[in-house]
């Protein structure tokens, strides 16, 4: 059985336009006829086409999406709009093509045309960084729907319209995909909206034709070195979320020295925010708002947010680490960019007790009141292990234990560092498999486990494999005060082995291993 691919969602009642009108509106040279022809949606790819589409051919990795023009056409789409190369391919399709150089680049502006997503626009929240964007958009969100607002939401685990929720494909949409997605919100009375940004979603312009309120940036640290050359390609891939194009005013976190660097770069408005002992004492001092966090326990951050004139605001959210009360904070101040009241903030939080919000899968407590805790995480990079270890140490009274694996066919230069800094933060290291892809699983876990041989402390470390396996050793190595931390999966239900989505729940299999050892 293979786990489904999430569907793309839709409005449920789109207003078709006139093909003619859009190539007049967009200039667009074009061949065949036009004549009567009326589109209600937009797609990149047949798996998501519906009836009455414009099919967008664009050259992919593997392949030029105009290729499936002929399938495209079966399927119910009414033109192409591809490049000279696509509109070879598809010569003999039988559907009017419209000529454009780049359709990857016009995606954005087509879609925010046909599903008339420039119309009456929610509040638009974009959230990038390498950590906490999910969190970020999560928290910023709770917040508006304390403030009363219909909230959207588009993240790495879930999309949410109003109450529903479905689980995400991408982190960013496809920009086909992520009007669509407006334009469904819209029908349901979403008035704000928290979109998390990824570094590839700006480079492949899936984000192209919004205009956000507000653009927030967490952080930069080292991952997605596939993708990009170094670190300062990764850097720059960042930077259009800061330029007037996409946004109109900026929130910037300086707690990693990118912050400053994207405060310069930056052609709109920025607000900065640093948290007090993470940003240098520089940073603190300079930022317009800072962070401090008052008082830890295992249900709750509390942190106070200072601001100029003297503006303050002390409040708790449901996570531990510090770095969740920086992500807090950044949703927090973004929402006064978009000008809502701190005051009326704070109170609508107080009335609440705080923030009150569930983020799947992030630093999530699976365990109950009795036996070791089990923690189920996202994180996927050294710096997310290292903020997070600490975290969970910080409530550990015995001794703490680490399981993760590495992704497969993603940036494999990071896996040393994710290896040395696991065992550096932990006295028990489990070393397992996450989603191997087409990679050879064990080779994987041989380059995390030379990272952990460079770490100064030395936990003891086992190489358990599958990750099935791994838990339940983890759970029988654990006693009462002993914590798990188990960083990888997060909300993910499947994993990619060779291409194939195979059902799996980390958080399921960690409560099925706690039962199992009879806690
Ligand atoms: C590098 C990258 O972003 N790749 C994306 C890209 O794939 P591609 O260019 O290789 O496309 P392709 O497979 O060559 O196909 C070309 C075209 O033919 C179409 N096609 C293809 C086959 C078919 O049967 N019918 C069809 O229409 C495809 O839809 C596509 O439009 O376009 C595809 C269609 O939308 C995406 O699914 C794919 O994302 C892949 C799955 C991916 O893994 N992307 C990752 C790197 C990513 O974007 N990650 C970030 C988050 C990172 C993080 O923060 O952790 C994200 O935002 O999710
Ligand atoms: N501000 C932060 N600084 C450092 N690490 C963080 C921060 N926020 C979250 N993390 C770590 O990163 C993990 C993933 O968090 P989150 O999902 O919010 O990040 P993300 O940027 O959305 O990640 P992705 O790009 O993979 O979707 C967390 O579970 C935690 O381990």
């Amino acid at each position: 059985m293979s786990s489904r691919i999430p569907p793309v969602l839709r409005p449920e009642h789109p207003s078709p336009r006139s093909l003619a009108g859009f190539v007049q509106e967009f200039g667009i040279d074009y061949r065949g006829s036009l004549d009567g022809v009326e589109i209600s949606g937009v797609t990149i790819g047949t798996g998501d086409l519906h009836p009455g589409d414009l099919f967008v051919g664009v050259k992919g990795a593997k392949g030029h999406g105009a290729a499936f023009a002929a399938e495209a056409r079966e399927g119910g789409a009414v033109a192409l709009l591809t490049d000279a190369e696509g509109a070879e391919l598809a010569a003999d399709a039988g559907l009017p093509i419209l000529l454009v150089e780049n359709p990857r680049l016009a995606l954005g502006e087509i879609a925010a045309w046909v599903y008339r997503t420039r119309e009456d626009p929610p509040l638009l929240f974009g959230t990038t960084g390498t950590n906490g964007k999910t969190s970020t958009s999560y928290l910023l969100e709770a917040v508006l729907r304390q403030l009363g607002l219909v909230t959207g939401l588009s993240s790495t685990a879930e999309r949410h319209i109003g109450d529903l929720t479905i689980v995400s494909r991408l982190t960013t949409p496809e920009a086909s995909e992520m009007h669509a997605l407006l334009a469904r919100m819209r029908e349901s009375g979403v008035r704000a909206v928290a979109v998390e940004v990824s570094a590839q979603a700006l480079t492949h312009h899936r984000v192209d034709g919004l205009v956000f309120d507000v653009a927030g940036f967490t952080n930069l640290s080292h991952d997605h070195l596939d993708d990009y050359a170094d670190m300062e390609e990764y850097f720059r891939a960042k930077l259009p979320l800061f330029q007037p194009e996409l946004a109109k005013r900026a929130v910037v976190c300086l707690d990693t020295s990118y912050g400053a660097r994207v405060v310069e770069e930056a052609r709109i408005p920025v607000t900065t925010i640093a948290t007090i002992g993470h940003a240098t004492p520089e940073d603190v001092a300079g930022a317009d708002w800072t962070v401090e966090i008052l008082d830890s326990t295992p249900a709750y951050t509390e942190f106070r947010l200072s601001g100029p004139e003297g503006r303050s605001l002390v409040t708790r959210e449901p996570l531990i680490g510090w770095h969740m009360a920086a992500n807090a904070a950044l949703g927090i101040v973004m929402l006064v960019e978009a000008g809502f009241e701190l005051e009326a903030i704070g109170a609508a939080l107080d009335a609440d007790g705080g923030i009150r919000a569930y983020l799947p899968g992030r630093t999530e407590r699976v365990s109950g009141d009795r036996g070791p805790s089990v923690y189920v995480d996202f994180g996927h990079s050294p710096d997310a292990f290292e903020n997070t270890l600490a975290a969970v140490r910080q409530f550990t009274a015995g001794r703490t234990i680490m399981v993760f694996g590495a992704d497969g066919d993603r940036d494999a230069s990071k896996r040393h560092a994710m290896g040395r800094v696991a065992a550096e933060g932990c006295d028990i290291l489990i070393i397992t498999d996450h989603h191997p892809r087409f990679e050879n699983a064990a080779s994987i876990r041989k380059t995390l486990l030379e990272g952990a041989a460079q770490a100064q402390h030395q936990p003891e470390i086992y190489e358990v494999s599958p990750p099935e396996a791994a838990i339940l050793k983890a759970v029988s190595l654990a006693k009462e005060g002993d914590s798990i931390l188990w960083a990888g999966p997060g909300h993910q239900d499947y994993r990619d082995i060779e291409g194939v989505r195979t059902p799996y729940s980390a958080r399921e299999l960690a409560r099925a291993a706690l039962r199992e050892a009879g806690w």
